[in-house]
């Protein structure tokens, strides 16, 4: 047991999925695994161990923003042996040609955050993604005819912007970031501290260039693509 997670050592696959809403946890365990066992219910925070195509893996809900992901990925590691994790998450585009739906394989991470200025005393780190992971997320989706985008992305502390700063994204726009999650840059920053591997595969829900969005019943329900494919990086 670890002080968020209920699981005791040995229930959890060296392979975990992380959605950020442990609800999309409960729904990939039901419609994806089979023999799935709930092992975490500590905060709502669902956690979930079972097989796909005969392949031992492990769901677990992260919550939002980097403080939480780094709470759950840690824990994941540091008490559970986990050495693949990958985030499967929402993201909002920022750039034209990155629709509502489309999928990112975040190659690298930018953030606004302060937590690895406090780490790196105020100095900048790189948090990017294991090449192994995202050659083969490349690699599938190639094979299963999945349009995807590689790049960057920008993990934020903000998901409603402040109004006396205009269009905060328009910089990282300019710079060819992709979209914008919450935790992506925290996954990537503790995996490297652990020598882990990690991915972090997005969704695009909502377009902040075009004010588009998808409901939260179709961000739960239409991530069927995204969750495939890191299904097959077990
Ligand atoms: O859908 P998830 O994985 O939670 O990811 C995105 O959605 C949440 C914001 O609505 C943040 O956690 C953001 O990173
Ligand atoms: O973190 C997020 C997730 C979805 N859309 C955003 O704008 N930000």
């Amino acid at each position: 047991m670890s002080v968020h997670n209920n699981a005791k050592k040995g229930d959890i696959a060296d392979f975990v999925l992380l959605p950020g809403d442990p609800q999309r946890a409960k729904l990939i365990a039901e419609t994806f695994l089979t023999d799935a066992k709930c092992y975490n219910e500590v905060r709502g925070m669902l956690g979930y161990t079972g097989y796909f195509n005969g392949k031992r893996i492990s769901v677990q809900g992260t919550g939002m923003g980097m403080p939480s992901m780094s709470i759950y990925a840690t824990e994941l590691i540091e008490e559970y042996d986990v050495e693949k994790l990958v985030r499967i998450g929402s993201c909002g585009s920022i750039q034209e040609n990155v629709e509502i739906m489309d999928i990112i394989l975040a190659m690298s991470t930018c953030t606004d955050s302060g937590m690895n200025k406090l780490r790196f005393n105020g100095n900048d780190f790189a948090p990017a993604a294991n090449f192994e992971l995202i050659k083969k997320a490349w690699e599938v989706a190639k094979e299963k005819s999945i349009n995807v985008h590689t790049g960057a992305v920008l993990t934020s502390d903000f998901f409603y912007g402040e109004s006396h700063i205009k269009d905060s994204f328009l910089p990282w726009k300019t710079y060819g970031v992709l979209g914008i999650d919450m935790e992506a840059a925290a996954l990537y920053s503790i995996a490297a501290k652990y020598n882990k591997k990690a991915l972090a595969i997005l969704t695009v829900s909502d377009h902040l260039l075009k004010e588009q969005a998808i409901s939260a019943e179709d961000r739960l329900n239409s991530f069927k693509e995204m969750i495939s494919l890191a299904l097959e990086l077990a």
